[in-house]
């Protein structure tokens, strides 16, 4: 009865593996060639898994707004199981009671702007740090790698905020603390047959569930150290961060579901996960196309010149005020969203979607990459144009199917007012600071673009830039 129900049309597959050989390097960009000839809902199969895939915001408002519940789900990736305390994180938890309560109660405790805020002083600290560093360049006019820069001002700030600490490389074991994370998120993302052959996932072909065990028992004994660390009394005064909010609740027993310290350990692995790369990566992208657009970034730091003024540091309280930097961040995520193809979503049960038939248990792949370059959408698609949201109500809540950086509906980024505080703020005080030259007489046009796929789809190369400082000490 099923086979005679019409589903989403797609490409021919092979006999077992289905569409699999069909995905290289960049899949955000190789479905984007499938869908232009197959349509905006296509059906694809890797493996022994069904899978839908979206790329225009008519259909990403079907499967995200009118059955965002049928959709609500997320498949049980090997990875999420094994480095995810058995999907206890939210991310990675199948909908249901525990999700629910769960994201209600990190979104009030974690999430909130309350919450934010008490970490506005630690952000400014930070910054004021690579500001100086930055200061130093500017006068012995060196090139600086903004990339590692970056990424490790927004991992210093996720830590503490998490933690409550930042941590040296010797952290951890041998491989130190940046070289156990990033051997984690290179299992996360790699081909795992497990999760495309379920049958053959407990045979562990590829030797990667054992690996994925291994670092997640490093991860655990870093964790339980932690909660340790935590268990002392506070200072007076002293903010509280996500592990002493996490373990308070868990102690005071007050929570309606089951919560204890393996949940406290998934939820900060989560948060800690998704806080750092997708701000960095974020704002490695908007830089680069201020690089790339020197108009437009004289334009920011004119804005930057009346709104916060000259010879001063731009403050959290500036950022609402900035619209054309607010634009700039904009078209940055329209053309380079970190996550191009959300997190996957899964449906609950059998469901029709215009006039398709999408059976249960599929994984729905909503592909904002390519939505927010279609030409039928937007004009001069791949244009950096920032003006295009003069008098536009687009924004970026997930409202608006066109832009979906963060999602939208029921599984939509939670910490997006985070996020976006952190990249408004470190992107306007790096061009306010400075001006920014590319090294070696490097044109504007010649800049890399190149995107590298993985658990956040980021630069393939790092991007060096020289400062000049734009203000006299
Ligand atoms: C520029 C920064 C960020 C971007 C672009 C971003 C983007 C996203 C996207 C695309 C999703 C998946 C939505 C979906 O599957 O429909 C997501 C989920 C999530 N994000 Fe973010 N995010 C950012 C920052 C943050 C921060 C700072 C936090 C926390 C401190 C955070 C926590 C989460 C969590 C917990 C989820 C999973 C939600 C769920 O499945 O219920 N994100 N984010």
């Amino acid at each position: 009865k099923r086979t005679q129900r019409k589903l989403p049309p797609g490409p021919k597959g092979l006999p077992i593996i289905g569409h699999l050989h069909m995905l290289g390097k960049n899949p955000h960009q190789d479905f984007q060639k499938l869908a232009e000839k197959h349509g905006p809902i296509m059906s694809m199969r890797f493996g022994f898994i069904p899978n839908i895939i979206v790329s225009s915001p008519d259909a990403a408002k079907q499967f995200l707004k009118t059955h965002d519940l049928n959709f609500a789900s997320r498949p049980s990736l090997e990875a999420a199981k094994h480095i995810s305390y058995e999907q206890r994180n939210l991310s990675f938890s199948p909908y249901g009671p525990y999700w629910r309560n769960m994201r209600k109660l990190c979104t009030l405790e974690l999430f909130s702007n309350l919450k934010i805020n008490t970490f506005q002083a630690l952000r400014k600290r930070e910054l004021a740090e690579l500001v100086n560093i930055l200061e130093q360049a500017a006068q012995e006019h060196v090139a600086v790698d903004i990339s590692t820069r970056i990424t490790s001002l927004t991992s210093d700030i996720s830590c503490q905020m998490v933690f409550g600490k930042k941590f040296e490389n010797k952290e951890f074991d041998e491989r130190g603390f940046k070289g156990v994370i990033e051997e984690g998120m290179k299992m996360a993302v790699a081909f795992n047959l497990g999760d495309y052959f379920p049958y053959i996932g407990a045979l562990d072909l590829q030797g990667l569930t054992k690996k994925m065990k291994a670092i997640a028992k490093v991860w655990d004994q870093f964790f339980e150290k932690i909660l340790d660390e935590h268990d002392q009394p506070k200072e007076h005064g002293q903010t509280k961060d996500f592990v002493d909010t996490m373990l308070g609740i868990m102690k005071s027993g007050e929570s309606e579901f089951e919560f204890d310290r393996s949940h406290v350990k998934a939820i900060l692995m989560d948060v800690f996960a998704a806080s750092a790369e997708t701000s960095s990566t974020t704002i490695e992208w908007t830089l680069s196309e201020l690089l790339r657009n020197p108009r437009v970034l004289r334009k920011v730091q004119k804005e930057l010149e009346q709104v916060v003024g000259l010879d001063k540091m731009v403050e959290e309280s500036d950022l609402e005020s900035l619209e054309y930097l607010n634009m700039v961040i904009k078209e940055a995520m329209r053309l380079h969203p970190v996550a191009p193809l959300l997190l996957p979503h899964l449906s609950i049960e059998d469901c029709t979607v215009d006039g398709f038939f999408i059976p249960k248990n599929s994984r729905v792949v909503i592909n904002v990459w390519a939505i927010g370059r279609d030409s039928k959408v937007w004009t001069d698609a791949e244009k950096f144009l920032p003006e295009r949201f003069v008098g536009s109500n687009i924004d970026l809540r997930g409202r608006d199917f066109e832009l979906l950086p963060f999602g939208s509906g029921r599984r939509g980024c939670p910490g997006m007012q985070l996020g976006l505080t952190m990249v408004r703020l470190v992107v306007a005080q790096l061009v306010h600071y400075f001006n920014w030259d590319l090294p070696n007489g490097m044109q504007q046009s010649e800049l890399d673009m190149t995107e590298e796929f993985g658990i956040v789809v980021g630069r393939a190369t790092h991007l060096i830039a020289i400062p000049t400082s734009r203000f006299k000490k």
